[in-house]
């Protein structure tokens, strides 16, 4: 089956320019001016911008997490994804509690084998490294193509890792090549901070953020970039908010240090007075580490753009309000924590970055599709348009103005974080490996149709970055 795309203009992390695009089943086989092709189905881009499909290295779907489990599942999550402009993600498979670490990806392989719409990957997450678990580390990481393992220095009760846990990590992360991701906040210390905001009768949402000063987010990241650098692994810092983090990790870049960053649209969007809506509307709010004040947003715009932070990830962790946010009306600490981010990655970036002025087009797709398929061993399969690459493919119009709402949006979620907030752009049409998942802002995939991807160690992470600009 062939397809040409006909008079886009088509955005990379390097060029802009105007071609057709010949798929041929599911690769794209030819780009250049006047393309036609025997029985090809033409598909008219002019005036819009073709995108590769973003990729989105942060989310959680299905997961069980603060004594319930998220909202959206491989269906749910996959099509808005899809709706979103995103073909590509990576899920976190959960281990602990798991038997061993083959049974974990089992059940994330069955969660995801017949619902997902759009192509996948998943991370490790490991919270503690017996000796069982890193024997069989290497087996898993070969067998199943995962090139990252993901460690969180937060949520004390749950999985949270210690420092030699960490430590091991970046060991095992440097023995097999694998990239080292971390949630970077001190859980002990914030679990204390709770526990002493608790006692003096404080239970509204906005002490969610209190007892998570950004100090703590920039003291986890300092220690994950030292104890990578001592081990020699390659770090990537997941979802930075704040200047104290951006600042230690452009640090660690220009002592040439392999260390990434990712941040997500509502840290460079929202700020920390969301927390404060009254009747507990800030619960909608409650992720970690927390928005945070006015001024860091500004902050972690500057870090993008000197391509100081590489990606970013939608962390993808959605909680009904009407529903599991409400298990902590009377206790902040009990509030699930994460939001509904996967549609409106790619939007959010596109209107608040390259429409208002402050990253380039080409800033934008490296942000939003090929960094993340560089980091994680995808490239050139996915994150950018080339001869051979999957054909993976966002027509965008940038020409239309829309207002994000939960009332219209395809997550499994009763709110949207960004309601009200006016976007310019959409996407109009995905393909996912040369099919349509989305024509004309009409879902037309399948169910399971999404592949499973075996990922390679990628070159990308082991060049020593130098910095190339700070931010102030
Ligand atoms: N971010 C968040 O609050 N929920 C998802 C889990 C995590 O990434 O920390
Ligand atoms: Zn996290
Ligand atoms: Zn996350």
């Amino acid at each position: 089956m062939k397809k040409i795309i006909k008079g886009g203009t088509i955005a990379t992390a390097t060029d802009l320019f105007k071609a057709d695009i010949l798929i041929e089943d599911e690769k794209i086989t030819q780009i250049g001016l006047n393309l036609s092709a025997k029985d090809a189905e033409i598909i008219d881009a002019s005036g819009k911008y073709v995108f590769p499909g973003g990729v989105d290295p942060h989310t959680h779907l299905d997961m069980p997490f603060n004594n319930t489990v998220t909202d959206d599942n491989w269906e749910t999550g996959t099509i808005a994804a899809a709706f979103g402009g995103t073909t590509t993600i990576l899920d976190f498979c959960l281990t602990a509690g798991e038997k061993n670490l083959a049974d974990a990806v089992k059940k994330w392989h069955e969660k995801a084998a017949d619902k997902a719409v759009i192509d996948y990957g998943f991370h490790l997450m490991v919270s503690e490294l017996d000796d069982a678990t890193l024997k069989e580390l290497p087996i898993i990481l070969e067998k199943e193509g995962i090139t990252s393992i993901k460690v969180f220095l937060a949520y004390a009760k749950e999985f949270q890792a210690t420092d030699r846990t960490l430590f091991q990590a970046f060991k095992a992360g440097k023995q097999n090549n694998a990239v080292i991701m971390v949630h970077c906040e001190n859980g002990s210390v914030i679990d204390e901070l709770v526990n002493e905001a608790k006692a003096s009768g404080h239970t509204d949402p906005i002490y969610h953020a209190l007892t998570r000063p950004p100090e703590l987010e920039g003291e986890a990241t300092k220690r994950a970039i030292e104890l990578a650098h001592i081990a020699d692994a390659k770090l990537y810092v997941v979802h930075v908010t704040c200047k104290e983090a951006v600042d230690e990790i452009i640090k660690a870049r220009e002592k040439g240090y392999k260390v990434f960053g990712e941040t997500c649209p509502p840290y460079l969007t929202l700020d920390q007075t969301e927390l404060e809506r009254p009747n507990f509307e800030g619960a909608k709010y409650v992720w970690s580490p927390p928005l945070r004040p006015k001024g860091h947003q500004e902050h972690l715009w500057n870090a993008l753009k000197a391509k100081q932070l590489q990606t970013i990830g939608s962390d993808q962790c959605s909680f009904n309000f009407n529903g599991k946010k409400q298990l902590g009306r009377d206790d902040f600490s009990k509030i699930p924590n994460g939001g509904p981010f996967i549609e409106d990655r790619f939007s959010v970036l596109y209107s608040e970055g390259v429409h208002k002025g402050r990253i380039t087009i080409n800033e934008f797709v490296e942000s939003i599709s090929t960094n993340a398929a560089k980091i994680f061993g995808l490239f050139p399969q996915k994150g950018t348009i080339a001869i051979g690459s999957d054909a993976d493919i966002v027509i965008f119009d940038p020409t239309i103005e829309r207002e994000i709402s939960a009332k219209t949006h395809h997550m499994n979620v009763d709110y949207s974080a960004f309601e009200g907030m006016k976007v310019t752009g959409e996407p109009v049409s995905v393909l996912s490996r040369g099919k349509f998942v989305i024509k004309d802002k009409t879902f037309v995939g399948q169910l399971g149709s999404g592949k499973y991807l075996k990922r390679t160690s990628s070159p990308f992470t082991e060049k020593k970055s130098k910095a190339v600009a700070s931010t102030k």
